[in-house]
């Protein structure tokens, strides 16, 4: 059983994991599938002695929990998730069924029957396969069950209370959870370790694999929602009807689709082929671009902001407040769901840690300007791509430099990307090196001075002059940290290829020298070396186009914007260090940041021949 292709099959589903228990979430998130959670209300009340075993019982639960969910959501949307999962876990002892206690001296009650003896953890799994068909829910229902047995010790009553006052006990069945505290109570276990934890993972890859690369005969079976069979006809469900049409077929390209209609004509040739291996880390990237476009959009509609600080909303009032229909909200909601950057619960949607840090328009980090650039600008770029594959780099833009200070907005959102990405690397880049001995610097192309505060702040005795455009300066005021710039921390109007450079004992040049054609870098760092005195430094930071293969996957980006980008050109890191020699440079250290997207070179200026 290969996994990834096994879960490569619901990657392209909407998938729900009708479960409130964490537990479940993590197992199937770890194991790679992306899905929402929408915890079913399904009350776990059916009559045990109707079902004539207890793992019955789970799976009828682990069904009805599952269908509530698809029930309710496609009765608001009209519109049922590809694939919902339910499960249940219980345990048995002495032919009793306990499931969570509902106060400590239940807990008691329960630990004590477990104490010092062997039993049985069951958990049900149902997964439900929805469509629409003739304006009703159609579902498809798989279900299985797993047992695991556990042996707890012969635990003392102090360690039992011990164990009940930790309040572990109260949602799990049985009263313990093994993969916590619980753990220490339990002498051995047989079998799988993650169905007594709530989800017998193992098991349902093998169903996957079944349901998807189906050999012959398994436990599918149709069932009209409207038609549920009732609880005392189950034990059936795992039985195969003779005869029957071919489950798989129907799900995986409807009924009647052109999948199960493609998989019944090899058959009738007598020439099953197995198919390839699923090729779900291609289709991911044949897709990617509509996961970075779900996430623009929220970002531009504002939708991280909505949900900040706030309790979970609705799509509808996320609808109301971003002034955008009801049904494409839900939509662009359940997509960044399904990207991790929502959680969705029974109160509605609310925004993930990373969300309310990173895509909020406000708050330090905040890459909500680099995003809204990636949108308006640099999206354009690149379906220029193949152009400038074809005539090479800077042929895509036909000439046309791009001119940043086009228009105020243009700059601002120019400068707010410029600013999350800095604030972001700063640290790192201003730390990578001692630079304890200079006490100035001047930041050429500085920008906001996210790094002129990171090095004023690091190095209390070092001045900092950040040396940029007049019209950039302009709108420096509001990216100040409390609105105003250190007093350590100047900003000086100009022009670094025409105006005298501000002396400094230290120039930085961050993220400026790709943006330059070779004649343009030479120009710039000849009078940068001509300012620098001998002792002084200069520090460069730069993504760079490295042939490291190892590097070449985090380097791909800033590889393919170079190409793109109406001017400037990648370089190496060598290149770097060679065009800082050539001017003079020498004991050039050489340092990474940012997990390897920041090359970093410490030159020091030699004295003159
Ligand atoms: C034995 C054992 C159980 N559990 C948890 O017990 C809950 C069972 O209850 P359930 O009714 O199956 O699920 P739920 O939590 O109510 O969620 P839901 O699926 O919404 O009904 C699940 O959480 C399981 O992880 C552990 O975490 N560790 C263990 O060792």
């Amino acid at each position: 059983m290969a996994l990834s292709p096994v879960i490569g099959k619901l990657l392209h589903k909407r998938v729900v994991l009708a479960s409130a228990s964490p537990r479940r979430r993590e197992i199937l998130s770890q194991a790679g599938l992306r899905f929402e959670v929408v915890p079913s209300r399904f009350k776990e009340t059916l009559d045990k002695a109707s079902f004539p075993a207890p793992y019955a019982y789970a799976m009828e639960t682990a069904k009805q929990k599952a269908l509530e969910v698809a029930a309710r959501m496609y009765q608001k949307d009209l519109r049922a998730p590809d694939v919902v999962i339910g499960a249940d876990t219980i345990v048995t002892v002495g032919g009793l069924i306990l499931e969570k206690p509902v106060d400590k001296q239940d807990a008691y009650r329960m630990l004590s029957m477990l104490n010092g003896k062997e039993h049985s953890v069951f958990t049900g799994v149902a997964i439900i396969h929805c469509c629409s068909k003739g304006g009703q829910l159609d579902t498809d229902v798989c279900q299985f069950h797993e047992e695991t047995t556990v042996r707890f010790s012969r635990l003392s009553e102090e360690l039992l209370w011990e164990y009940i006052d930790s309040g572990e006990p109260m949602d799990k069945a049985g009263g313990y959870g093994i993969q916590a505290l619980g753990g220490m109570l339990v002498e051995y276990v047989h079998g799988d370790f993650l169905n007594v934890v709530g989800f017998p993972l193992n098991h349902f890859c093998k169903k996957l694999v079944e349901l998807y690369y189906p050999p012959g005969r398994h436990d599918v079976r149709r069932v009209k929602h409207d038609s549920i069979p009732a609880v005392d006809t189950f034990e059936d469900l795992s039985d195969v009807e003779g005869g029957g049409s071919d489950p798989a077929g129907g799900i995986e390209g409807g009924p009647g689709g052109q999948a199960a209609a493609g998989t019944r004509g090899a058959e009738a040739n007598g020439a099953v082929e197995s198919p390839p291996p699923f090729p779900a880390d291609l289709l991911g990237l044949i897709d990617g671009f509509k996961a970075s476009k779900a996430l623009f959009t929220a970002c531009k509609l504002k939708v991280f902001d909505v949900l900040k600080d706030e309790a979970p909303l609705k799509a509808a009032e996320v609808a109301g407040r971003i002034d955008a229909s009801v049904c494409g909200t839900g939509r662009l909601l359940d997509a960044c769901v399904a990207l991790g950057l929502l959680e969705k619960t029974d109160g509605g949607y609310r925004n993930t840690e990373v969300a309310s840090r990173h895509l909020a328009s406000d708050g330090e980090y905040s890459l909500h300007g680099l995003v809204t650039r990636h949108d308006d600008h640099t999206w354009e770029l690149f379906t220029r791509l193949e152009v400038a594959v074809r005539q090479g780099p800077n042929a895509a833009a036909g000439g046309k430099v791009e001119d940043p200070a086009q228009s105020q907005q243009t700059m601002l959102q120019f400068m707010r990307a410029m600013h999350g990405l800095s604030k972001l690397t700063a640290r790192r880049v201003a730390t990578a090196f001692d630079l304890s001995r200079f006490t100035s610097a001047c930041d050429l192309g500085g920008c906001t001075g996210a790094l002129a505060h990171e090095l004023a702040h690091e190095y209390p005795r070092m001045r900092v002059t950040v040396f940029d455009l007049p019209d950039v300066l302009e709108h420096v005021a509001c990216f100040q940290p409390g609105g105003r710039p250190s007093e350590r921390i100047s900003f000086v109007p100009g022009d670094f290829f025409k105006d005298s450079l501000p002396e400094a004992e230290l120039y930085v040049l961050s993220r400026i020298l790709h943006d330059w054609p070779d004649d343009q870098v030479h120009a710039l760092l000849g009078r940068l070396s001509g300012r620098c005195k001998p002792g002084g430094g200069v520090l460069v930071a730069e993504e760079t186009v490295d042939e490291d293969p190892a590097a070449a996957r985090s380097n791909l980006a800033a590889a393919l914007s170079l190409l793109v980008r109406p001017r400037g050109r990648g370089r190496s890191g060598a290149e770097y260090r060679d065009l800082l020699e050539q001017h003079g440079f020498r004991d050039v250290q050489v340092a990474a940041a940012a997990g390897g997207a920041l090359h970093l070179l410490l030159g020091t200026r030699a004295s003159p021949p």
